[in-house]
């Protein structure tokens, strides 16, 4: 069946439910709710080269290369072995003043918005900058959050904040330090939603020696989303049932996650945060195995459609797309939503109920729910879509 303009042809496209892709424009107009996306790794290297710049013009030679040519190549710091190394050796080396992070903050936002997300939670690992302390950069983020908030770019895309503790660089007293630093900002009225587990999950630890700072802030009503499965060294049934007794709202990738396991958390409502292309391009899949016609099995690298988010669609729980990195893997969050879509073969009805299902797992307050869930409505009925059939298809999804 061929995609059409027409409206009438254009519901029954929609209503046989499978058969064609959404395509880009669709997946643009479509309101949607990003839910993981690191700030830094949001720079896009168009904004990372104005930093450059303009850092270069003012301060003379920055001692990195210019974002242009060191990132030149999309598959550069994309492999999961290799990719912490591109933060710390040229991001944060680049993005290292007041300035340049009150910048890139406002680039990432706007970015977001063009590309038609509504509701936008945003994280970020709290680090001083040269001659400032951790507390100082996080406000400078919040500063650039709240004038969005505060401008009619609020009304287009609320912005809600999260703090990460990275695995990698934090122990239980950073840890605990961050959340009383998460805890004294959200009781000034800034918009801090939660706590993140992040980092590189190659480095092992006993996540155990975070548990008590992770359960204090969830005690205090700030609730947790981890990192969660991302490589199979991390993923022992030891740290995954740790991870689980903090019991997060959202599990970040969620990819090597025995069936048990899965199930346990279907029953406790916590809601995959699914990363398709940053899966596929880092290589964190469980390779695939297939014959070739000589009947030889080979392991390949899995792609797009061997993603475990066709797994999750099919539960019907809440569950969100995530960019993770734009600025690294290249793929906005429309593009995420038609990969999801050719892939796993969802209709436009699909994409609408993906979106509910994601802001089912947000963590922001109950007026920002109702937003979506009218903005969603709104957006079903003009562009064909009925409102019942919306709910229908939400039918035997509980929340
Ligand atoms: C497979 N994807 C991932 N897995 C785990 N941690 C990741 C990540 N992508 C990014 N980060 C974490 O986010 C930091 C950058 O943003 P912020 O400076 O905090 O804003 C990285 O240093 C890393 O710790």
């Amino acid at each position: 069946m061929s995609v059409t303009s027409s409206t009438s042809d254009y519901q029954m496209v929609v209503e046989d439910g499978v058969g064609f892709p959404p395509d880009m424009v669709f997946c643009r107009r479509l309101p949607k709710i990003e839910l993981h996306a690191h700030l830094t790794g949001s720079i896009t290297k168009n904004t990372l080269q104005q930093i450059w710049e303009a850092r270069s013009a003012a301060e003379g030679s920055l001692g990195i290369e210019a974002p242009m040519a060191a990132l030149a190549d999309p598959s550069d710091a994309q492999g999961i072995d290799t990719f912490f190394t591109h933060f710390n050796m040229y991001m944060y080396q680049l993005v290292n003043t007041p300035e340049s992070l009150a910048f890139a903050t406002r680039a990432v936002l706007a970015e977001f918005a063009s590309d038609g997300v509504a509701y936008l939670e945003l994280r970020t690992t709290p680090r001083a900058l040269p001659g400032g302390s951790a507390e100082a950069s996080v406000r400078t983020i919040l500063g650039e959050i709240g004038a969005w908030n505060n401008s009619s770019n609020g009304d287009i895309m609320p912005v809600r904040l999260i703090l990460s503790v990275d695995r990698a660089k934090h122990d239980s007293i950073a840890c605990g330090g961050i959340v009383d630093l998460a805890l004294k900002l959200r009781g000034e009225g800034h918009p801090i939603v939660g706590l993140d587990l992040c980092g590189d999950p190659n480095k092992l630890i006993d996540v155990s020696t975070l548990r008590g700072p992770f359960l204090r802030a969830r005690a205090l009503g700030l609730p947790c989303v981890l990192h969660f499965a991302e490589v199979v060294a991390s993923s022992t049934a030891r740290e995954l049932d740790e991870l689980l007794s903090w019991q997060p709202r959202r599990l970040g990738h969620a990819i090597h996650v025995p069936e048990a396991t899965r199930d346990r958390i279907l029953a406790a409502g916590a809601a995959p945060e699914l990363c398709l292309s940053c899966n596929v391009l880092a290589g964190m899949l469980p390779p695939k195995t297939t014959v070739d016609g000589d009947g030889n099995g080979c392991h390949c690298p899995a792609e797009m459609i061997d993603h475990h988010f066709g797994w999750w669609w099919e539960q019907g729980g809440p569950l969100s797309l995530g960019t993770d990195d734009v600025g690294v893997f290249g793929s906005t969050s429309s593009e995420e939503h038609q990969h999801a879509a050719v892939h796993f073969n969802l209709s436009r009805r699909d994409l609408v109920a993906l979106s509910r299902r994601a802001m089912a797992g947000a963590l922001g307050t109950p007026q920002d729910e109702l937003r979506i869930d009218r903005l969603l409505d709104t957006f079903a009925v003009s562009e064909g879509i009925e409102v019942e059939e919306v709910a229908a298809a939400l039918a035997g999804t509980d929340f």
